[in-house]
């Protein structure tokens, strides 16, 4: 166990870690906070919602001076979700400091954007699409900045944002520190990475899995046009507090987030289509658990932090196996448990070997569940609420009612309409999907670079922690990581 104040930390910061309920630092934390202090440029790999935000926040905001009103460190992050969320996490970490944190990001008023920062945040937390606006229009001023963090750092670096982020980077100035942090970190994408640093310090958290070992990780294999019947049967059985369901398209989100709708569940959609205002709002949403089931594109993917998030189904298997990784990472955080359960067509088994190869997990074969499984699914969860109302002893107010309509009707009768009443009602709602492509594995898998293909990322995201005092365990694990680095993005959306 590693405690905060044993890394050097200053007093304001570990008083915010106690205040957020951070007990003790992750392995990523302990390994990169001390190298960071000094100065060091840092290439930090460790897996999904293991703590790598705090890993180069806090470093980051150890060094500003608060006195001085200018920009001093820089955060881009892939989306629009996430740069609130981190700048949310950085707020929290300064707050003893007295830190002012600044999101920027495509979808807000520019005037509101230019006023606020000229307001002089020492923090600057942005997607790069937006930022590029500013830098080319003179409203912002990094004369100051010390440090600039690459949060999501392959996908930064990848072919749709690298243009952007050498334009970026080449506006700050050279003296500073950079700090380099993913889950996933493909080799290719390393070495451009390392280019951007001056001697780096490499940290990647030793782990067998490319994955944390608290998720459960399955998959069942079915046909294109049954998967929204399994999925819908899926929901029925498991009963996930929240799920996020990832499509391949922004039509495939639509589609399924409408089918769900038409069969009861709270579901939403979310991808880059939509206005800022409906991507803040159904978040928001799913967050305070209005919306139970959030169906996305990769825009939903990568480092969202969402408590209570219990599964993730891939409704579509991802292109590349780092995009099952931050997927699947939604769920299972801070040491907590999730299930991410992934539907396979046929033509695309080959395709789930690649991804547990390279990611080095075990996905297990599972079945399609039935109907009848899914409305005894379904009788199950009722039962369930019953006997926990009968645990709960307070029913003497219901005992003279009981024991008439028992004299009436008999137990039996009393009790399975009891349980008719609890039992959610299974909507049958035909829906239809528009089918889509098999993902094929073209050529040998031991050569990943041959293995390419353009998988829809949306461009965006939102989401923001708690902030309450709470405490919390940690327990999580470290990471490694392979792959050959491939894809297109999008990053319209950011
Ligand atoms: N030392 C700690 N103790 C307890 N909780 C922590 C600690 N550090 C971070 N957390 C919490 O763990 C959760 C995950 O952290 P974070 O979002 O930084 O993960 P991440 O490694 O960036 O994941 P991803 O790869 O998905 O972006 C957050 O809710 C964060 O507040
Ligand atoms: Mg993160």
């Amino acid at each position: 166990m590693t405690t905060f104040s044993s890394l050097g930390i200053s007093e304001p910061i570990l008083k915010a870690l106690d205040k957020m309920g951070f007990e003790e630092a992750t392995p990523i934390q302990a390994e990169t906070i001390p190298s960071a202090l000094e100065g060091k440029d840092v290439l930090g790999q460790a897996q999904t919602g293991t703590g790598k935000t705090a890993a180069f926040g806090i470093p980051m905001i150890s060094k500003i001076d608060r006195s001085k009103r200018q920009i001093q460190g820089l955060v881009i992050a892939p989306t629009r979700e996430l740069a609130i969320q981190v700048g949310e996490e950085l707020h929290r970490l300064g707050q003893f400091k007295g830190i002012k944190t600044l999101p920027v990001y495509g979808g807000q008023h520019m005037d509101r954007q230019i006023r606020a920062l000229r307001e002089g945040p020492h923090i600057v937390v942005a997607t790069p699409g937006r930022l590029l606006d500013h830098i080319r229009r003179k409203t912002i001023n990094f004369s100051g900045v010390h440090t600039a963090v690459l949060d999501e750092a392959d996908e930064m670096l990848n072919m749709g944002f690298i243009d952007d982020i050498r334009e970026i980077l080449s506006s700050i100035p050279e003296e500073r520190q950079t700090l380099l942090f993913s889950a996933t970190m493909p080799k290719e994408i390393r070495d451009i990475g390392t280019k951007l640093m001056k001697d780096p310090t490499e940290v990647k958290v030793k782990s067998k899995e490319m994955t944390v070992t608290n998720i459960d990780q399955s998959y069942i294999e079915v046909q294109e046009r049954q998967k929204f019947d399994t999925l819908s049967n899926l929901l029925d059985i498991d009963e996930p507090k929240l799920a996020i369901i990832f499509g391949r398209t922004k039509k495939r989100v639509d589609e399924v987030t409408e089918g769900l709708q038409a069969r009861g569940f709270r579901a939403e959609g979310i991808h880059g289509d939509l206005t800022q205002g409906k991507r803040m709002s159904v978040l928001n949403k799913f967050k305070n658990g209005r919306v139970e089931v959030l169906v996305a594109t990769d825009v939903a993917a990568r480092g969202l932090d969402i408590s209570g998030v219990t599964h993730v189904y891939n409704f579509d298997i991802p292109q590349d196996p780092e995009s099952y990784v931050h997927r699947i990472g939604r769920t299972g955080r801070a040491g907590k448990g999730g299930q991410a359960v992934s539907f396979i067509t046929p033509r695309e088994v080959p395709h789930l070997h690649l991804i547990e190869k390279t990611t080095k997990s075990k996905i297990a074969r599972k079945t399609a569940p039935t109907n009848d499984e899914a409305a005894q699914g379904q009788q199950q969860i009722a039962i369930e609420k019953m006997m926990r109302t009968i645990e709960s002893k307070d029913l003497q107010a219901y005992n003279d009612k009981a024991d008439e309509l028992i004299n009436q009707f008999g137990a039996q009768t009393v009790v399975a309409a009891a349980l008719k009443m609890l039992t959610k009602e299974r909507r049958n709602a035909p829906v239809r999907i528009t089918s889509i492509a098999p993902i094929s594995v073209k050529g040998n898998f031991k050569d990943k670079k041959k293995y390419r293909g353009g998988g829809s990322r949306g461009g965006d995201r939102r989401n923001s922690g708690g902030g309450k005092s709470r405490s919390r365990n940690y327990q999580g694990q470290g990471k490694r990581s392979s792959g050959g680095y491939r894809g297109k993005r999008n990053n319209e959306n950011n």
